[in-house]
């Protein structure tokens, strides 16, 4: 579930730094964890937010506006942390946000209850929040890998982001104290602000070196969501020439009758997807009394359930496709069927599967009144 921020709540997520520790080519916050990339895995947390500040690297500038235009405001940062913070500071100037919460780009492992401990912080009177663990090892002093003293650890916490604070306090903050800084908090401190520690989690790691791309998808793998959803359509034949079925227009001795285009394998589909994220039916969606859908092309319909999908962070696992009539017959269409079905949704072909079968003359399809079709779909998120 998705943190829902109270109004005027920002996020900041920094994802300027070039990741030279993490090595690897591209910066860490770009690589990919099972799939999605660091950066967006950081994002996807904060999509509940009013405003989402993302500052990037000039240099990765196009890549951002490609993967995140639209929900976020991009803007590039400076040579520091601190610097990238500012900008996204002075970006948020007189918007009448009240609250910001900054967060590393390479912490993208974030659960809501951290987020959540950190708002619920602020709401309550505290002037600014930020979640960290207590160190549990016993704590040295080492010079040529030996062991030169040992140093007191009670009192000790590790860091995470996100870090919150009022707006005009932190904005003054940094303006106050324009140097680098290891985190928010420093800033806060300096200023005389009073930072309440909320509960961290050991999950809420922040990539730094090469073996933590591997720690990260192993956490992963113990919080896959997966969703699963069906769905059924049936239309009735007409009058006409041609059917159309899974984006296939195929010929025959009558057509079926719909609002649209009557493409019940797609509509089967679509309402398979609708029903995993629980947002209803393509009806509610696309009501039929909306003169506009008449006719429409059901690759619409299918589109938009597969984008609130992805806005919602789920990817897909596999979808299958039943068809269920005596004619016209599928099996010649399914190949294409299923690469129209991978060119609508972006879908891997080898994760879609189109198929059919008769009802051995029995019922209304098996008397040719009509074709009816099932769909099971599975999503995917973490
Ligand atoms: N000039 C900078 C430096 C860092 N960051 C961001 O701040 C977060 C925490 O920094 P760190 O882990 O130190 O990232 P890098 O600076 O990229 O790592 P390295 O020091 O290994 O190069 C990261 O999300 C990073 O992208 C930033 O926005 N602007
Ligand atoms: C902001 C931070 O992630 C809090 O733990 C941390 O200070 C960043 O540190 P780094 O030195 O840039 O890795």
């Amino acid at each position: 579930m998705t943190i829902r921020a109270p109004a005027g709540y920002a996020a900041i997520v920094t994802a300027a730094g070039r990741g030279n520790r993490a090595g690897g080519g591209i910066p860490k916050q770009w690589r990919e964890l099972k799939g999605r990339s660091i950066l967006a895995r950081a994002l996807d947390a904060f999509a509940g937010f009013e405003r989402v500040i993302l500052v990037v690297h000039p240099d990765d500038m196009a890549r951002a506006i490609v993967d995140f235009a639209g929900p976020v405001t991009i803007i590039t940062g400076g040579e520091t942390r601190a610097a990238s913070v500012r900008a996204a500071l002075d970006t948020l100037e007189g918007s009448g946000i009240t609250h910001v919460l900054i967060h590393d780009g390479a912490r993208p492992l974030v659960s809501d209850a951290v987020i959540q401990g950190v708002i619920d912080a602020l709401q309550s009177g505290a002037k600014a929040a930020a979640p960290a663990l207590p160190v549990t090892d016993a704590l040295w002093r080492g010079e040529d890998g030996h062991v030169t003293a040992t140093a007191p650890r009670d009192g000790l916490f590790r860091a995470q982001t996100p870090q919150g604070f009022f707006f005009t306090q932190i904005s003054t903050a940094h303006r106050l104290h324009p140097g680098d800084a290891a985190d928010d908090v420093e800033l806060a401190l300096k200023s005389g602000i009073r930072v309440a520690i909320t509960p961290g989690s050991e999950d809420n790691l922040k990539i730094t070196w090469p073996e933590d791309f591997q720690r990260a998808e192993k956490l992963l793998e113990t919080r896959m969501d997966i969703r699963m959803g069906n769905g059924f359509d049936v239309h009735a034949f007409g009058p006409g020439d041609h059917v159309w079925l899974c984006g296939i227009r195929i010929p025959h001795e009558a057509g079926l009758v719909g609002h649209s285009d009557a493409d019940v394998g797609m509509h089967a589909l679509t309402d398979a997807i609708y029903g995993a994220l629980a947002e209803g039916d393509i009806g509610r969606h696309f009501p039929p009394s909306d003169p506009q859908w008449k006719g429409a092309d059901s690759s619409i319909f299918l589109k938009h359930a597969v984008e609130l999908a992805s806005e919602k962070g789920f990817g897909f696992g596999n979808v299958d496709v039943t068809l269920i009539c005596e004619y016209p017959k599928i099996g010649p269409h399914a190949a294409a069927m299923q690469a129209r079905l991978a060119e609508i949704t972006g879908i891997d072909p080898d994760r879609i599967s189109v198929k059919a079968t008769t009802s051995e003359r029995l019922g209304f399809t098996g008397r040719g009144e009509g074709i009816a079709s099932i769909a099971t779909v599975a999503l995917m998120k973490g």
